[in-house]
């Protein structure tokens, strides 16, 4: 440790602060971590590898005093207020040049606000996404900072040292101007939402069956070691076997089904509205998640409302295969709405996202990693610009070889009454992208019948209204 004095700093030593603070020292980094409450100081400190440098202060000040300059530090911290707060009481005691990092999952609007105050002051702010949870943190999350490109610099080596690798490349990467970091967190997020309520529903299709704990455990495992391989599915097939240890059920099956959420997923749809660009499956996502907390009022409909009469009559085996294919499907097209959004973002709000790189970070560490990754990275590869990676041959090949399943699976899915709305709307959302005419010239006529809206023809330009006659 050079003049005694660390290399970096961390507010914030929960779940995620404490880990990536671990996980820095053991790539012999010395750090320092402040937190109010003294266990999650002596927390830290018993938790570091023997040999390493980690120290836990319950005093800012005292951190601050013991890092070297320029300082860097990062906050991992809720969101909101308590960002804003630190930030506040970082202020008397720093200097010009030192950086300021926020690693939790910030609004991207509240980033760049804090970009520009920080700057005013002379001082570096960078808003970087994280992901990887508990885990990913303490042995390499995927990293997504945005921002500063002289503050990346400054923290760049250990960035890339702490990050998980894939093919001896570091899941970090420069991806963009002033919130872009935040931004590309947000829509990884929104895909995480939306691929997770598929595997959901996948596991009801599937239970619908007659599949158990361990024939589903047996299922998930074996489609992570094909085209689904992921660390999402890879977890999935774990939940099945662990057992509950107050009962003796499966764990998975005394589990509420009221799902939470800290609002990324909400973020994304409303930021995809104001683009505006469509992402109905990560859209469907959010809303399953706010319909699973009706429970009473889905009690008092499901007395109303029977399931229609009939079930999954497709052999087993056939049926397996069907809803892999679903699955398949509905992931892929989730990456499809949520990079297409990133394309989208990047120019509307001019943060210049690099898409092949974000899909090479997101590749290993994050909570989205997939072996499809690795098609996407090719594609973006061979067309940098690409606006939606629906339009790449390699991945039309993928989609255009599982669809008829999919189709099958949704069609079955609507017969026998299972909610299967997340698979429904990627294809729904396939179905009109690769329609060439679509029936909203319709909707124009409508609009210019009641309300003088205008609209175009497919045969002259210019702008016309007709006064529609009443028959
Ligand atoms: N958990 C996860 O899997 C992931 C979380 N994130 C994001 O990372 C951030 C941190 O999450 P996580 O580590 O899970 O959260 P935790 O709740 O585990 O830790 C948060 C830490 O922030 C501290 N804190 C809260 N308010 C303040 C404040 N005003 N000033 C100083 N310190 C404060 C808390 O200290 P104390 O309790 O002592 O008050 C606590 O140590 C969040 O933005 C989260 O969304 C990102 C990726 C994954
Ligand atoms: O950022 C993450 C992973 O990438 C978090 O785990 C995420 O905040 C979980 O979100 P939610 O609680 O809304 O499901």
């Amino acid at each position: 440790m050079s003049n005694s004095l660390y290399d970096f700093g961390m507010i914030g030593l929960g779940v995620m602060g404490r880990n990536l603070l671990l996980n820095m020292a053991d790539h012999g980094f010395s750090v320092i971590g402040f937190d109010k409450d003294a266990t999650k100081t002596s927390a830290l400190e018993s938790g570091a590898t023997a040999g390493t440098t980690v120290k836990g202060v319950a005093e800012l000040a005292a951190m601050i005093q013991l890092l070297q300059r320029p300082r860097r530090i990062m906050m991992l911290v809720p969101a909101g207020q308590p960002v804003d707060d630190v930030i506040e009481s970082l202020l008397p005691l720093l200097e010009p040049g030192d950086v300021v990092i926020d690693g939790g999952n910030s609004h991207y609007t509240d980033t760049l606000r804090r970009v520009k105050y920080l700057k005013e002051k002379q001082l570096h702010f960078m808003g970087i996404g994280v992901s990887g949870g508990e885990m990913g943190a303490r042995t390499g999350p995927a990293i997504m900072p945005g921002g500063d490109p002289e503050a990346y610099e400054k923290v760049r080596p250990m960035l890339e040292a702490i990050a998980a690798k894939v093919k001896g490349e570091p899941c970090v990467a420069y991806l963009g101007k002033e919130g872009a970091g935040h931004y590309v967190k947000m829509v990884h997020n929104g895909i995480e939402y939306s691929i997770m309520q598929q595997i959901s529903e996948a596991y009801a299709l599937l239970k619908a069956a007659g599949l158990d704990n361990d024939k589903l455990h047996e299922v998930f495992r074996t489609w992570n070691e094909g085209a689904l391989q992921s660390f999402l599915v890879e977890i999935t097939a774990d939940i099945f076997l662990q057992k509950d240890d107050k009962t003796d059920a499966r764990l998975v099956d005394v589990i509420s089904d009221k799902a939470g959420s800290k609002g990324t997923g909400k973020w994304t749809s409303q930021d995809a509205m104001d683009l505006p660009v469509a992402i109905p499956a990560i859209d469907t996502a959010v809303s399953l998640r706010t319909i699973s907390a009706y429970k009473e009022e889905r009690v008092q409909a499901a007395k109303i409302y029977e399931a229609p009469a009939g079930g999954i009559n497709t052999p087993v085996d056939t049926w397996i295969q069907q809803v892999h294919d679903a699955l398949y499907f509905g992931t892929i097209l989730s990456y499809a709405q949520g990079l297409a959004m990133l394309y989208q973002a990047s120019a509307e709000l001019k943060m210049e996202i690099p898409l092949p790189q974000v899909v090479k970070v997101w590749r290993g560490g994050c909570i989205i990693r997939s072996v499809l990754l690795e098609t996407f990275s090719t594609a973006y590869q061979q067309s940098p610009e690409l606006p939606n990676i629906l339009l790449n041959k390699e991945v039309a090949k993928l989609v255009q070889g599982i669809e008829t399943n999919t189709r099958t699976v949704v069609a079955q899915a609507a017969q026998v009454g299972i909610p299967a709305a997340g698979i429904m709307a990627a294809l729904s959302y396939f179905d009109a992208y690769r329609t060439e005419r679509m029936p909203t010239n319709l909707v124009q006529a409508q609009r210019d019948y009641f309300g003088a809206h205008t609209y175009q023809r497919i045969d002259m330009p210019g702008t016309f209204h007709t006064v529609w006659e009443q028959h």
